[in-house]
């Protein structure tokens, strides 16, 4: 049965950036033969509250820009900010959730270790960590898990157990890169409809890295569009759905299908 989700609409308060990428160079093995220009100009700006997608074709450094945002990389040049002040190091208040949640969970652990991991590292005590790791399973629907090991629970579910660990220290910005990709058809789509409750209960800021056009708008207020490599922004789209998402009845409507028609002539080879 389909549900609809509400998602917040920008408001005056919910305007402020919070992130800003200006002028990303990123170029791998500088100065070797192997040298590689993965970015070559990139720049936009992510407003608080707001769900950003990037897409762009395979290869246009997508994964790179993330890890650059991310602090786990760093730029050639340009320069990135977080809540206003210059991003040099991974910032505390991020969270991030990668693909492969196979190998980002420690099977070792209970799922209510594993969630715990960064409060424990934040220096929180026990019984709070405890009590937030109980908190952050139930919003991502895994209330009953806590004792048992990521390999005892589907590929969603331990996709849910990752995002619970992101959120677990209620970060400002939560970073995706593909997290749906290796999930069925059906997971997937609830698992985007709980990234955008989760993203309404708690207010934060999302920026995604997707292959999947129709999942970039079904998701985003903004989409970034990457040419190909080394990429720059083709273009910023607006995602003017409204507050209300629904899978079957949002990607079957007139806006969607526009919308669809238009990133794919913008991300289609023909086109680059
Ligand atoms: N550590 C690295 N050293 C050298 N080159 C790299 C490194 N990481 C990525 N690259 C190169 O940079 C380019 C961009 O890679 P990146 O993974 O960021 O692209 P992407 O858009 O995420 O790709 P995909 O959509 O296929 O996942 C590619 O040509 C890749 O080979």
């Amino acid at each position: 049965m389909s549900h609809t989700v509400v998602s917040p609409q920008p408001s005056a308060s919910l305007t402020k950036e919070v992130l800003r990428v200006d002028g990303l160079r990123k170029v791998y093995n500088e100065g070797k033969p192997a040298a590689k220009t993965a970015i070559e100009d990139v720049s936009f700006g992510v407003d608080k509250g707001e769900f950003v997608c990037i897409v762009g074709p395979s290869g246009a450094g997508k994964t790179t820009l993330l890890r650059c945002i991310s602090g786990l990389a760093k730029p050639t040049s340009g320069r990135l900010s977080f809540e206003g002040k210059p991003l040099t190091a991974v910032p505390e208040q991020l969270g991030l959730v990668f693909q492969d949640y196979g190998r980002s969970l420690y099977p070792w652990f209970t799922n209510a270790k594993n969630v715990g991991l960064p409060l424990a590292a934040r220096g929180m005590k026990k019984a709070e960590r405890a009590a937030r790791v109980s908190e952050v399973l139930k919003n991502v629907g895994l209330g009953h898990v806590e004792k048992q090991y990521p390999w005892e629970l589907s590929g969603g579910m331990q996709q849910r157990v990752a995002i619970a660990r992101a959120l677990s220290y209620r970060p400002d910005l939560l970073l995706m890169d593909e997290p749906f990709a290796s999930v069925d058809a059906q997971t997937r789509f609830d698992l985007e409809d709980l990234i955008l409750t989760v993203r309404r209960e708690l207010g934060i800021t999302v920026v995604l890295v997707t292959h999947d056009i129709d999942e970039a708008i079904y998701l985003s207020d903004r989409i970034v569009v990457l040419s190909g490599s080394p990429s720059r922004v083709r273009e910023v789209v607006d995602v003017p759905l409204g507050s209300e998402r629904e899978q079957v009845a949002t990607r079957a409507s007139d806006e969607f299908l526009d919308l669809r028609r238009h990133l794919l002539e913008l991300v289609m080879p023909h086109s680059a």
